[in-house]
C-alpha cells in the first residue's frame, strides 16, 4: 500500500487496515471456515467503525459552533413604587461618553427635583434589541430627553447608528410620535462642518418640544452650554413634572465630566 507524501485520505487508512487484517495474525490457512467468516465479520464491524469515526471527526472540525443566545428582557416591569409615576426616559448617543455622563447627571438631579417621577437612563443602542421594537417602545414614551453626539460628516456614533438609520429610513410611518414630549441636548464641535448634526433626527416627526434645543459645543465649553439648557429645561419640567403644590427643589449641581469640576479649596 502507497501512501504519498501528501495527506492520507481516509480511504487509504480503511485500506491498511483491511490490509493489515487480511494478511492474517500469523495463523495458517487451516484454521476453517469458520474462522474466515469471523474474520470477514471483523473486517466489517473495523470498516463501519472507521467510517463512522472518520464522519464524527470532520462534523467536529468543520461545525460552526453557535454562540448560545442571549437572554433578552424585553421589558422591564414598573415595581409598585413606580406605579401612578410620571415616567421620563433619558436616552444617549455617545462615542466618549460625555453625553452618558451629561444624561446621566440630568437624571440624578431631576430624580431629587421630582420625588413623583421616574427618571431612565439609556443606551439608545439598547432600547430595542430589534428594529420594530424602537416603535413599540417610543409609542409607550411621553416624555424623553435626548442626548446626542455628532460624528464624522454629521454622522451618529455607534451606538446610535442602528436608530439612527431606522428613524431616517422610516419617513412613511407619519404622525406615529404624536404624544411625545421631548428635549434635546445635542453635543458637538464647531470646528467641524456639519456642526451638530445630529439633533434634525430628532425633529423628524410629529413629538413636540418642551424646549430649544441645546447646542453643545466642545470646542468653547461643552459644560456651560449644558448648564445653560438645563435652566431652560426646569421651568418646562416644572410645569410638567410637578404636582400643585410642590415647588421646585434646587439641588447642587456636580459637573458630569470630572475636568470640568470646580472644587474648592480652603486656603490655611
Ligand atoms: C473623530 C471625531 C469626529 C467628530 N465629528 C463631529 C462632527 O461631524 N460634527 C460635530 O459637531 N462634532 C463632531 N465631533 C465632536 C464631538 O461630537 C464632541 O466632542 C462631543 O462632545 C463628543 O461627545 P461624546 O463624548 O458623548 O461622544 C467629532 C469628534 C471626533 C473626535
Amino acid at each position: 500500500m502507497h501512501i504519498g507524501s501528501e495527506k492520507a485520505s481516509s480511504l487509504d487508512l480503511l485500506s491498511v487496515v483491511v490490509a493489515s487484517l487480511s494478511d492474517g495474525y500469523g495463523l495458517d490457512s487451516s484454521t476453517g471456515d469458520a474462522f474466515v467468516e469471523n474474520r470477514l465479520l471483523i473486517i466489517v464491524v473495523v470498516l463501519v467503525c472507521c467510517v463512522a469515526i472518520f464522519f464524527v471527526w470532520r462534523s467536529s472540525g468543520r461545525k460552526p459552533v453557535e454562540p448560545p443566545k442571549l437572554l433578552v428582557v424585553k421589558t422591564q416591569m414598573d415595581t409598585k413604587e413606580d406605579q401612578g409615576k410620571k415616567k421620563v426616559t433619558v436616552f444617549f448617543g455617545t462615542q466618549t461618553r460625555t453625553a452618558e455622563g451629561f444624561a446621566k447627571a440630568l437624571a440624578e438631579e431631576a430624580k431629587a427635583r421630582y420625588p413623583n417621577a421616574i427618571f431612565k437612563v439609556k443606551d439608545i443602542d439598547e432600547y430595542a434589541t430589534e428594529d420594530d421594537e424602537y416603535e413599540e417602545n417610543l409609542k409607550k414614551e411621553i416624555l424623553a430627553l435626548f442626548f446626542l453626539a455628532t460624528y464624522g460628516d454629521g454622522e451618529p456614533t455607534d451606538n446610535a447608528a442602528r436608530f439612527y438609520k431606522w428613524f431616517t429610513e422610516g419617513k412613511e410611518r407619519g404622525t406615529w410620535l404624536e404624544n411625545l414630549q421631548f428635549g434635546v441636548f445635542s453635543l458637538g464641535n464647531q470646528q467641524y462642518e456639519h456642526f451638530n448634526q445630529q439633533y434634525e433626527i430628532v425633529n423628524m416627526n410629529s413629538a413636540k418640544h418642551i424646549v430649544q434645543v441645546g447646542l453643545g459645543d466642545d470646542d468653547q465649553g461643552i459644560e456651560d452650554d449644558f448648564s445653560a439648557w438645563r435652566e431652560l429645561l426646569w421651568p418646562e419640567l416644572d410645569k410638567l413634572l410637578q404636582d400643585e403644590n410642590e415647588t421646585g427643589a434646587s439641588t447642587p449641581y456636580i459637573a458630569a465630566i470630572p475636568e470640568y469640576r470646580v472644587v474648592f479649596v480652603k486656603l490655611e
